[in-house]
């Protein structure tokens, strides 16, 4: 008898996309391998995706674009991560498809799925800007660039400076039933990229917030969804640590909630970068019995699901 299918839901960070067009074209190809390699393992995948430097650069482009012709009114930043995710998904899209074929695998439809996820207009993120978008810069750029397009700068985590944008937190997947449907339709569905496009909900109509959600946790909440048996968060380090990049630093193979907890409040993660991560492995691994959480690097995400390596969280 064929056991069910592992449902899972992979959160694809900044080194699965890089940072420039060439770039993204080049990663995305390492990117569809390790998810075929899933695929191929019988796993169900649902893939989502971040967007921080490409929402960062589609939207100085069209600021750009306002500066050069004044009747090109300015372009709300939820439209900017709406085309972020059909950049990043046609990209995707495209690389998910070429290397199923190579595998002749010709049974699994590839889409991708403009997903709104709305959020709470009064969340109080919308008050404090936390979330670095766009390109890393020097103190001097940082300066200029606040005085040029009031741009709000904060220094990220020793790696330079960085706009950073109201991030609330998703509160409901809009699309999340048609998500369903084609994901159990046997598609290999994109979805929730760039932390959804985040809107409130004003009777039936949907509004852009100005605001780029974590994808980490919109990922969180679309696995739940799904009833998922994994949440996989792929980023540039294969194991999470305590006192990262200390000469005391400790790589952690598995945590349960409860240690995870207590790391969280000794402040062991970086908020921005690791932070998002393990609260949103924490949230998934508690939701349900049987839910497993992982961080990983992309390349190591098979022998991850596989329980070789990659930090894995559970309830
Ligand atoms: N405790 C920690 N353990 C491991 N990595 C950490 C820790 N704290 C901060 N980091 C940093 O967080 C980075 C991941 O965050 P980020 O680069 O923002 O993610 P993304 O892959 O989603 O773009 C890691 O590459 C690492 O440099
Ligand atoms: N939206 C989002 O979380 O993007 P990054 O993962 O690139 O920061």
């Amino acid at each position: 008898m064929m056991s069910k299918k592992k449902r899972v839901v992979i959160a694809l960070g900044g080194n699965a996309l890089g940072n420039t067009l060439p770039e993204q074209m080049a990663a995305v190809k390492i990117t569809a391998k390790a998810i075929v390699d899933l695929i191929e393992d019988g796993c169900e995948v649902v893939v989502s995706h971040g967007n921080g430097p490409q929402v960062g650069m589609i939207n100085n482009a069209m600021i750009a674009l306002t500066h050069e012709d004044l009747e090109q009114p300015n372009t709300p930043l939820s439209v900017c991560v709406a085309m972020s995710q059909a950049y990043i998904g046609y990209d995707l899209q495209n690389a998910l498809r070429e290397e199923l074929l190579n595998r002749n695998i010709t049974d699994i439809p590839v889409a991708t799925m403009i997903t709104q996820v709305r959020v709470d207009e009064n969340d109080p993120a919308f008050q404090n800007p936390s979330k670095p978008i766009g390109k890393f810069v020097d103190a001097e750029q940082a300066k200029m660039m606040e005085e040029k397009f009031n741009y709000i700068m904060k220094e990220d985590a020793g790696r330079g400076y960085r706009r950073v944008v109201a991030s609330p937190k998703p509160a409901e997947i809009i699309e999340i039933g048609t998500i369903r449907t084609m994901v159990e339709a046997g598609n290999l569905v994109i979805a929730g990229g760039g932390g959804g496009i985040p809107v409130t909900r004003q009777g039936n109509h949907l509004k852009g917030a100005s605001a780029v959600i974590d994808k980490d946790f919109a990922s969180c909440l679309i696995a739940k969804e799904l009833d998922a048996d994994y949440l996989i968060i792929l980023t540039a380090v294969e194991k999470v640590a305590l006192n990262f990049g200390k000469p005391d630093e400790k790589w952690l193979s598995d945590v349960s909630v409860e240690e995870a907890e207590q790391y969280v409040k000794e402040g062991h993660f970086a908020p921005g970068s690791m932070l998002p991560k393990v609260q949103a492995a924490m949230d998934f691994a508690s939701s349900k019995p049987g839910r497993t959480a992982l961080i990983t690097l992309l390349e190591k995400s098979r022998d991850a699901v596989q329980g070789k390596t990659g930090t894995m969280f559970h309830a």
